[in-house]
């Protein structure tokens, strides 16, 4: 389960105090996610019952996060349906719990979906379209934290423990993206998901209801975030594409926000490229035997990977 961080009731107590949204009735941890730890609170104001989510951020560093506070609070005010976080009194919604940032944050409705449609990925086309639309003049920067740099870095390292052949598949990669980006294609790019999976979406019954752990999120090409959830959204158990599903994305993200011509370019290798990101970061902790985080299999985006590599894909 994910919490990482224990939080007492007297922490809880403690950090409430600074706000003035209620008295505590109950918390739980959240068992998802693999980076944070996150508890479900809900607090009394006299009026009724309301529910929170509360974050600890293992990672994140303090200086990292007002990008985070800003962006969120700014999706939120243009209709994204992304939690914000809550300001206390003084105004400061960047809070510490155990030395760590920590943000209470709104609870979004809905659920997991498990078995994803058309009409699914259509619904979060037009919803990440209208997110990059919301975020193209969001006015601050943050490098990727698993960008190019890092996959650089990290490929080189981790290719001791991988057979020749997969460790030519991560160099190959690399070195596509390295000669994508010295294109003078001008992609155009700016506050970007990053790791927009299913898992990372409510539904209310069939309506999208929530984009969550916007924690990767940087600036960066838009089509590669597009990439990314067409990976994981669009992708069936052995690693082959649902066109239909594809179809559905793309088509309705295009309205939102239509292609550059340069993006059609782009396309093939940005879907390798994302493909290569999750192979890598799932590769990391799979082969690491101090690892504490819980492990993704790795396979499945070596899997995707061929299967862009075997079938080049196309924007619509
Ligand atoms: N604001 C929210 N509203 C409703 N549910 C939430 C909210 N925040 C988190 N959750 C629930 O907690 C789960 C874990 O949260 P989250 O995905 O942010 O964790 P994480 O460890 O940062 O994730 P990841 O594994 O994707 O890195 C979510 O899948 C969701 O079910
Ligand atoms: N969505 C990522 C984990 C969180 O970054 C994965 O499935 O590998």
């Amino acid at each position: 389960m994910a919490v990482y961080t224990h939080v007492s009731n007297t922490d809880l107590k403690t950090l409430l105090q600074d706000f003035d949204l209620g008295e505590l009735v109950d918390f739980k941890g959240i068992d998802g996610g693999i980076e944070n730890t996150n508890y479900f609170v809900t607090l009394n104001d006299g009026a009724g019952k309301h529910e929170y989510v509360l974050t600890l951020f293992e990672e994140l560093t303090h200086d990292e996060m007002p990008y985070f506070v800003e962006l969120t609070t700014w999706l939120a005010e243009r209709g994204c349906p992304v939690p914000f976080p809550f300001k206390d009194r003084n105004g400061i919604a960047l809070k510490a719990l155990h030395g760590r940032p920590a943000l209470l944050q709104s609870r979004l409705s809905g659920n997991h979906i498990e078995k994803l449609t058309p009409e699914h990925c259509r619904q979060i086309g037009a919803a990440l379209g209208q997110f990059h639309q919301a975020g193209l003049d969001f006015y601050m920067q943050r490098q990727a934290h698993r960008g190019v740099f890092w996959w650089r870095r990290e490929s080189q390292q981790i290719a001791s423990k991988l057979s020749d052949e997969d460790a030519q598949l991560l160099r190959t990669e690399v070195t596509l993206f390295e000669q994508l980006r010295e294109q003078p294609w001008n992609l155009p790019q700016g506050a970007i998901h990053g790791d927009l999976f299913h898992d990372n979406a409510l539904f209310e019954g069939d309506q999208l209801s929530a984009i969550l752990d916007i924690y990767n999120a940087c600036t960066g090409y838009l089509l590669y975030d597009l990439a990314i959830v067409a990976n994981d959204w669009c992708v069936n158990p052995d690693g082959s594409i649902d066109p239909q599903r594809e179809q559905a994305l793309l088509t309705a993200y295009g309205e939102v926000r239509p292609f550059d011509d340069n993006e059609y370019l782009a396309w093939p290798q940005l879907v390798r490229t994302a493909a290569m990101r999750f192979w890598l970061s799932r590769l990391i902790p799979a082969l690491d035997p101090n690892s504490t985080q819980k492990i993704k299999d790795p396979e499945e985006f070596r899997r995707i990977l061929l299967q862009r590599i075997k079938t080049p894909a196309a924007l619509p």
